[in-house]
C-alpha cells in the first residue's frame, strides 16, 4: 500500500474535516500518500482528485463542514449522464476503478452514511479494497454505539432549548423546537433531556395530540405557565403520516421532512386553544465547530481507518463499541437503521422523570 484516497459523502456534520486530518496526519507517520476525492463519490466519478499533505489539513480541526466537500445526489451505480442531450442513470462504477487505478489509489477511505456506505460496499464486493468511516448526525447507524457530529448536534439543539425556556417562561405559551431526526429520534431524545423538555417526539412513537395537550394542561394546573416540545422531523402522529416539505426527483430518498412542528402547533391551537410558537432548528444542527467529544472520536476513526488499511483489512467500516473502536463487516452497517428502542435507557430515564413522550 502507497497510496489511499478519501472521501465525505451524504449530508455534512462537524468532525468530518477531523476525520480528514486524522488520517493525513497518521498516513504520513507511515509513508502513505494521500489523496482527497472532491464532492464525495461525483468525484469520484469524474476523477476530481487533490492531494492532501499535512499542510492542507493544518487549522481545520475546528472547522465544521469538509474540504473535500460532499453530495447526496450521485451514486455511481445510478449516475445521471446526458446520452444524446437525454439525462440518464447509468452505471459508471467502472469509471471510479478505472479513475482510482490511474490515480495509483490503492485503496478507499469512504466517510458517510447508509447511502455513502451502500455504495462503498458495492465497491468492496467489486473486489476494490474499501473502508468506511461512519458519519450521520442523526446517529442511526447500526453497529456504532455513536457517529461523530451527532453530539454538537445535540449542544446546539439543547442550547436552543435553554433559549427557548427564557422566553417561554415570560408568557403563556408552549413552544416547540422541530430538531433533525428522519427515522430515528436520538436527537430529540439527548436533546430533550438535557434540554429540560415537557414532551418529546420521536418517530418511533407516534403521538396522540390528546396525550400532549393534557400533560400541558396538567402543567398549567401546577402553575407553570408554559411547556416546551421537542419534535423529531420524522414524527408523526398516531395513524397519520410523517410531514413532508419537498420531494427530490433526483434522490435515491427523494423525500426532504419538514413542517411536523408547525402542524403539530396548528392542531394544538385548532383543537385545545393552546397558544404555540414555533422554532425549526434546522441546518443549524449541522453547521459550527465540532464539540471536544467529536473531534475526539472523529480522531479516533480516522486512524483507526488507516490502521486497518496497513492490517489489509477492507469490506469493514470502523466503529465504536463501548471505549473501542473496532473492525464490522460493511454490511453491518447498512443492512438496517440503528432506531430508538423502546427500551432505551434513556428513554426510560425521561418517561421516570415525568417527560411526555406522547404515547
Ligand atoms: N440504499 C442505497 N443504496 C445505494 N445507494 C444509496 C442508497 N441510499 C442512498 N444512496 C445514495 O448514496 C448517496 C448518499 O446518500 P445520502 O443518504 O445522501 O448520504 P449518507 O451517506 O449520509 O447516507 C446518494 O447519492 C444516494 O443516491
Ligand atoms: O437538507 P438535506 O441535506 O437534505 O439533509 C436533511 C436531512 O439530513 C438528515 O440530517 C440526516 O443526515 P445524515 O445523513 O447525517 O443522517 C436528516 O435528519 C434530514 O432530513
Ligand atoms: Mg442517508
Amino acid at each position: 500500500m502507497n497510496k489511499i484516497a478519501v472521501l465525505t459523502g451524504g449530508g455534512d456534520c462537524p468532525g468530518l474535516n477531523a476525520v480528514i486530518r486524522a488520517v493525513v496526519r497518521s498516513a504520513n507517520q507511515y509513508g502513505l500518500e494521500v489523496l482527497g476525492i472532491k464532492d464525495g463519490f461525483h468525484g469520484a466519478v469524474e476523477g476530481d482528485f487533490i492531494p492532501l499533505s499535512l499542510a492542507d489539513v493544518s487549522g481545520i480541526l475546528p472547522r465544521g463542514g469538509t474540504i473535500l466537500g460532499t453530495t447526496n445526489r450521485d451514486n455511481p451505480f445510478q449516475y445521471i449522464t446526458k446520452v444524446n442531450g437525454v439525462d440518464q442513470p447509468l452505471d459508471r462504477s467502472e469509471d471510479v476503478l478505472e479513475n482510482l487505478k490511474e490515480a495509483g489509489v490503492d485503496a478507499l477511505l469512504a466517510i458517510g452514511g447508509d447511502g455513502s456506505l451502500n455504495i462503498s460496499l458495492k465497491f468492496a464486493d467489486k473486489g476494490f479494497p474499501v473502508i468506511g468511516i461512519p458519519k450521520t448526525i442523526d446517529n442511526d447507524l447500526m453497529a456504532t454505539d455513536q457517529t461523530f457530529g451527532f453530539q454538537t448536534a445535540v449542544e446546539t439543539a439543547q442550547e436552543a432549548l435553554d433559549r427557548l425556556h427564557t422566553t417561554a417562561e415570560s408568557h403563556h405559551r408552549v413552544m416547540i423546537l422541530e430538531v433533525m431526526g428522519r427515522y430515528a429520534g436520538w436527537i430529540a431524545l439527548y436533546a430533550g433531556v438535557a434540554g429540560g423538555a415537557d414532551v418529546i417526539l420521536i418517530p418511533e412513537i407516534p403521538y396522540n395530540l390528546s396525550r400532549i395537550a393534557y400533560s400541558v394542561q396538567q402543567r398549567a394546573k401546577q402553575g407553570k405557565k408554559f411547556s416546551i416540545i421537542v419534535v423529531a422531523e420524522g414524527a408523526k402522529p398516531s395513524g397519520g403520516e410523517m410531514v413532508v416539505e419537498r420531494l427530490f426527483s433526483d434522490r435515491s430518498d427523494p423525500v426532504k421532512l419538514g413542517g411536523i412542528g408547525s402542524k403539530l402547533g396548528d392542531d394544538l391551537e385548532k383543537h385545545f386553544g393552546l397558544e404555540t410558537r414555533v422554532t425549526v432548528l434546522g441546518h443549524l444542527q449541522r453547521g459550527g465547530s465540532p464539540n471536544s467529544y467529536d473531534r475526539v472520536l472523529a480522531s479516533r476513526y480516522g486512524v483507526a481507518a488507516v490502521d486497518a488499511v496497513l492490517e489489509g483489512k477492507f469490506g469493514i467500516m470502523v466503529a465504536l463499541q463501548g471505549r473501542e473502536i473496532v473492525q464490522v463487516p460493511l454490511h453491518q452497517a447498512v443492512d438496517q437503521l440503528k432506531l430508538v428502542p423502546l427500551n432505551d435507557p434513556l428513554l426510560i430515564t425521561a418517561r421516570a422523570m415525568g417527560i411526555e413522550m406522547g404515547d
